[in-house]
């Protein structure tokens, strides 16, 4: 971390080293009817109130989020409006300044590459996309300077999130405050930014922007200019839409978190539909995962003779590799990761 935020106590964590599904193209029918139904707001700085009732309501409700929903809006988070918004304004800039060829140039996919663009890469997808490792170390096209100082600094200050949301969610699943950020090695961990433009709906071929999936890692962090388009489907069984409160967060549980709960978080599956976008939309997809040498499995408190083990142990890197891609791509591997 680079900095500490004063709502986290400094512990000693020790970096320990306890060494999907796929792209689906289809839109369900049912997504057209995706509902309004409110998400869960959790209030970051409630997490770490002095006032200990004040606290255990608020892990209690975020309790509630991951393991009803598995994705929730989070307020309150201390990474101020000015660093959300200059994140997003770096990644517009990038994408109206750098000519295509320029942009083209990242296309290339070897399995050292660190930035790699993309655009329609499945059948039916309406989105262009930088994705760039984040963390351990910050990666990032050079040009222009206004993009790479404001996304580094949006991914300096989202740390703290981070690391206060690994807390509060080992203390509410009943493990010591630092549990995930050792089980997950997050001091190394692997983050890679997905920045993606979806055009408006008189631009795109159909109606999807990026088809039915679920992500990697241990949580995606997710911010937007404009509402519209992102559908969850929820544990009712709903596609819910996602309307993200004003410089709030979307955070939504990863693949991992799901093997290492042995299945009592979910990921949850989502697609962005662009039929009703009046405007081209930029969203940030931060999947912030374990380190690449991390051997996920599910910790042994979730595992009993009425839960057997649902899910084999693979480091990040082999499940990130395992459908024959490339880490920066983080594409789920749920699938195989399933017994
Ligand atoms: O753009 C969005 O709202 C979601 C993008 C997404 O799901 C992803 O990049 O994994
Ligand atoms: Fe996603």
């Amino acid at each position: 971390m680079a900095q500490t935020s004063p709502l986290l106590t400094p512990v000693t964590c020790e970096n320990t080293n306890i060494t999907s599904v796929p792209f689906s193209n289809i839109i369900p029918v049912d997504s057209i009817m995706a509902v309004d139904e409110e998400i869960p707001t959790i209030d970051f700085f409630m997490l770490f109130s002095d006032d200990p009732s004040q606290q255990s309501k608020a892990l209690d409700h975020l309790s509630n989020a991951c393991e009803e929903y598995g994705f929730f809006y989070l307020v309150n988070h201390g990474v101020p409006d000015s660093v959300i918004e200059g994140a997003l304004k770096g990644i517009t800039d990038f994408f109206e300044v750098t000519k295509e060829q320029e942009r083209k140039d990242y296309k290339k996919s070897n399995p050292t590459d660190r930035i790699m663009w993309g655009s329609n890469s499945h059948a039916g997808e309406n989105r262009e996309y930088l994705k760039v490792v984040a963390h351990p170390q910050f990666h990032c096209p050079a040009k222009p300077a206004s993009f790479s100082e404001a996304l580094e600094e949006y991914f300096k200050r989202f740390q703290d999130v981070k690391i206060g949301l690994a807390r509060a969610i080992s203390k509410i699943l009943g493990f010591e405050e630092c549990y995930i950020e050792k089980v997950f090695n997050l001091k190394s961990g692997f983050d890679v930014a997905a920045m993606n433009v979806y055009p408006p709906n008189f631009q795109s071929k159909g109606s999807i922007g990026v088809p039915s999936h679920t992500d990697p890692g241990f949580f995606v962090s997710l911010i937007q200019d404009v509402n519209g388009g992102l559908q969850v489907l929820s544990h009712k069984g709903k596609w819910i839409n996602v309307y993200i409160p004003r410089n709030a967060f979307l955070i939504q549980i990863g693949d991992h978190l799901e093997v290492l709960t042995n299945g009592k978080y979910k990921s949850h599956i989502h697609h962005v539909v662009v039929d009703n976008n009046k405007v081209r939309r930029i969203s940030l997809a931060t999947l912030h995962g374990p380190s690449l040498d991390t051997f996920v499995i599910p910790a042994p408190k979730f595992v009993d003779d009425f839960t057997p083990l649902a899910y084999q142990g693979m480091t990040y890197k082999e499940s990130l590799e395992v459908n024959g891609h490339h880490e920066i791509e983080v594409q789920s591997c749920l699938e195989q990761l399933r017994l």
